[in-house]
């Protein structure tokens, strides 16, 4: 009309941006204008102009060309339209109720804009992305999964929608096993969601990060039969194939990637057989062939924002049926005001606002409603990307029935890859980890030589007490020692003991058996080497002769109170804090041969809460036992005298043991694998007693037969032991040297007496 009336609406509309949905949201909202503009009953003194301004899809943009308009004084605008990104719409949303200004998008989806107290004056022609989810656990209770995981891009329209799922999963007994954020690079949070085992996959982004997603996902193999991926309905039109020289992967590979994902939207456009006519006159057909007549492509759909095309068409029509009832009320007020004195006032804007909370019309889009937080219901359309197509699956009605049932039929059937649903996780087994028989069975031979090997040097010690070079050498001390022996053999057998051949209540005893064995064996055995070595030590260091005779007596109590300090320890451990056995969970591990199965490692363990302070005492008295023992054994390397035969054998073996404790301990500590575990540490028990005893024993059997009578010979081989170490002074030397056989001969001496006692 030429007299019409110009009333300004502000378009925001992206053109650029993460979604650049003003390609199809614009000319639909132009064909909106058009028609309500070419309708003589709808405003019909008025003519709508839409002022469009691209937000860029951003938030910062956007509110900068709101303002701009706002200020710009030559037209008024009396509603806004959009804009389409949440990320746009919250900070417009916030700041334009300020100006009296009825909000409207045709597209921002984030719950966040569902709260009346920051958005008072906000609406939208779409509901909020959580309540997609509906559908989303919909089709989980259908399809019989339990396990989900989700990956989203860090923006509140996201993490919002996903929080929100993860609260409805848990209500539906869905568990959440990863829930992965990501900025820009989402490779991480791809490779965790894989090591979970987690195969449904719940996704939100714009089209620039879900290629980034499904590249990550392409490389790591996490697309295909096993994999369900649902994503948002609302994407751009091929949003996998745009040009991206972000990702490293080829159109045919995220072609692979992607083939069969679902997409959650709201319906946009009802079939025209399940609708009924929309308030513009159109079926949806017709607005179809109308679309593709104003847009400059010959495929529509590939435009951005052609999901969107219907509620940006219904939001004009929205605002000009509130127009027209705002312009009615308006004229009964005293005094009559029309829409075109609209100068930000509070008036028309609370009456515009009210009349869009209770207007109810049947769109383009299908019958438009709005609740009390400005969203509107609608129908939820699965979709399905069957070989390249787009295919709608199913529905849901939040508003009929229970609300949180899909609607399958009348719509194509879902396509599965692998001939059925996948299923939701990795099958679980127990790799329950136990030494193998064969191992124990190698450890109990070994153990069960040792012990008889023990056994002879014992009857060769007890048999030959009487020949001068054992008698020589405190053979009850030694007897200790191979006693000690023993029970490390012993303790082998007990370490082998696992779940796999004994019960649990078998394996704690033989653990702690075990620990008794091991703790008093070393005691005995090591005691009984140290205490020999600390005599000699105390021997060649005493420089008087009288007071340096240590008798095995007081050998025999410092071995005794080794052992009876281990007793002490061990009792309290027993008492206080008793071992008990625990199952200890690995790091799960994916089979290698059919990545449908996951083996979670289980060691039965036998342990006690405060264990490492147990140990750490047996630690630290054994250890420095150790440390002693290896400098007397340093001390006294030069004495070689065969009727003190020991000596040197015992520095030997407290090397062995020094060096083969420090390293088996710690290594022992760190090997988590059983098998690997007992070998070791068994290993080194062994190999530490045997080498031992040997070294102590053998010397003395291939020795039994040549046994010297004379005093002469032991002083001319002590003579000659220290003529090899003396080269200074040797007249000095000699002198010494006769002042120290005739120390040692009485030392020898005693030491007879001792034994015969
Ligand atoms: N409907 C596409 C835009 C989504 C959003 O930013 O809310």
């Amino acid at each position: 009309q030429p007299n019409a009336t110009k009333l300004y609406l502000l378009g925001l509309f992206p053109w650029t941006g993460a979604w650049d949905g003003a390609e199809a949201t614009v000319p639909a909202t132009m064909l909106a204008v058009q028609d309500i503009n070419a309708d003589p009953k709808l405003l019909p003194d008025y003519e709508l102009v839409v002022i469009t301004r691209d937000t860029e899809c951003d938030g910062g943009t956007a509110t900068d060309e709101m303002y701009k308009e706002l200020y710009n004084t030559s037209t008024t605008k009396i509603m806004i339209l959009g804009p389409a990104c949440s990320i746009a719409t919250e900070p417009t949303a916030q700041a334009s109720h300020h100006w009296n200004l009825v909000q409207i998008s045709y597209s921002a989806t984030s719950p966040k804009l569902s709260t009346r107290s920051l958005f008072p004056r906000f609406f939208r022609l779409l509901p909020p992305d959580s309540m997609l989810n509906v559908v989303k656990i919909a089709m989980f209770k259908e399809f019989h999964w339990t396990k989900v995981a989700t990956i989203q891009e860090s923006a509140p329209l996201f993490s919002l929608t996903t929080a929100d799922f993860h609260i409805e999963a848990k209500q539906a007994g869905i568990e959440v096993i990863a829930a992965e954020t990501f900025i820009d690079n989402p490779t991480t949070q791809i490779e965790n969601i894989q090591k979970s085992g987690a195969r449904i996959i719940v996704a939100g982004f714009y089209g620039n990060m879900a290629r980034r997603v499904f590249c990550a996902a392409y490389h790591q193999k996490m697309y295909g039969a096993k994999y369900v991926w649902i994503v948002p309905g609302w994407l751009e039109w091929h949003w996998w194939r745009k040009t991206d020289a972000s990702i490293d992967c080829s159109v045919e590979q995220m072609d692979e990637a992607v083939a069969y994902h679902f997409a959650v939207n709201i319906d946009n456009l009802p079939s025209d057989a399940n609708r009924a006519p929309s308030l513009s006159g159109m079926t949806s057909r017709k607005f179809l062939e109308r679309f593709a007549a104003v847009v400059d492509t010959d495929d529509p759909s590939s435009l951005t924002g052609f999901m969107e095309k219907s509620f940006a068409y219904d939001t004009v029509w929205t605002v000009a049926l509130a127009l027209h009832e705002a312009e009615r009320q308006l004229s009964q007020l005293d005094p009559p005001r029309t829409v075109a004195d609209f100068a930000y006032d509070s008036i028309t804007c609370q009456i515009l606002f009210d009349v869009i909370s209770s207007l109810s019309f049947e769109g383009i889009s299908g019958p438009i409603k709005f609740n009390s937080n400005g969203d509107r219901l609608g129908l939820i359309l699965l979709r399905q990307l069957q070989d390249g197509s787009d295919v709608k699956v199913g529905t849901l009605d939040p508003t009929t029935g229970t609300g949180r049932d899909i609607t399958w039929l009348g719509y194509e059937p879902i396509s599965w890859l692998g001939g059925a649903p996948p299923i939701d996780f990795i099958i679980e087994r127990e790799d329950r980890q136990t030494i193998q028989l064969s191992l124990f069975l190698t450890g109990a031979i070994l153990a069960t030589v040792g012990i008889a090997l023990a056994c002879c040097f014992l009857a060769f010690n007890i048999h030959f007490k009487k020949l001068r070079v054992i008698k020589m050498s405190s053979p009850n001390i030694n007897n200790l020692m191979l006693i000690g022996g023993m029970l490390a053999y012993v303790a082998i057998i007990f370490l082998g003991v696992d779940t796999n051949i004994a019960s649990t209540d078998t394996f704690v005893w033989m653990c702690r058996a075990k620990t008794w064995c091991l703790s008093i064996g070393f005691s005995l055995a090591f005691g009984s080497m140290f205490s020999k070595t600390w005599r000699v030590h105390k021997i060649f260091t005493n420089k008087t002769a009288a007071k340096m005779v240590l008798k095995d007596s007081r050998l025999f109590c410092f071995v005794t109170t080794l052992v009876l300090l281990d007793v002490l320890i061990l009792v309290l451990w027993e008492t206080l804090d008793p071992l008990v056995a625990t199952e200890r969970f690995g790091t799960k591990v994916i089979d290698d041969e059919n990545d449908d199965i996951v083996y979670t490692p289980i060691r039965m363990m036998c342990e006690s809460r405060n264990q490492t302070y147990w140990i750490g005492a047996f630690y630290v008295i054994d250890g420095l036992l150790l440390i002693f023992g290896a400098f007397l054994a340093w001390e006294t390397r030069k004495v070689s005298i065969p009727a003190l035969n020991d000596s040197k054998y015992i520095g030997v073996c407290v090397y062995n043991v020094l060096i083969l404790s420090f390293v088996g301990a710690p290594v022992s500590f760190i090997l988590e694998e059983r098998n690997a575990h007992y070998a070791l540490v068994a290993t080194l028990i062994w190999l530490a007693t045997t080498l031992t005893l040997c070294v102590v024993f053998v010397p003395k059997i291939r020795t039994r037969n040549d046994v010297q009578p004379a005093q002469n010979t032991l002083v001319s081989q002590v003579t000659q032991s220290h003529q090899g170490v003396t080269s200074v002074d040797a007249q000095k030397e000699l002198q010494l040297l006769r002042q120290e056989i005739g120390r040692l001969r009485k030392n020898l001496h005693d030491l007879g007496q001792d034994d015969k006692e």
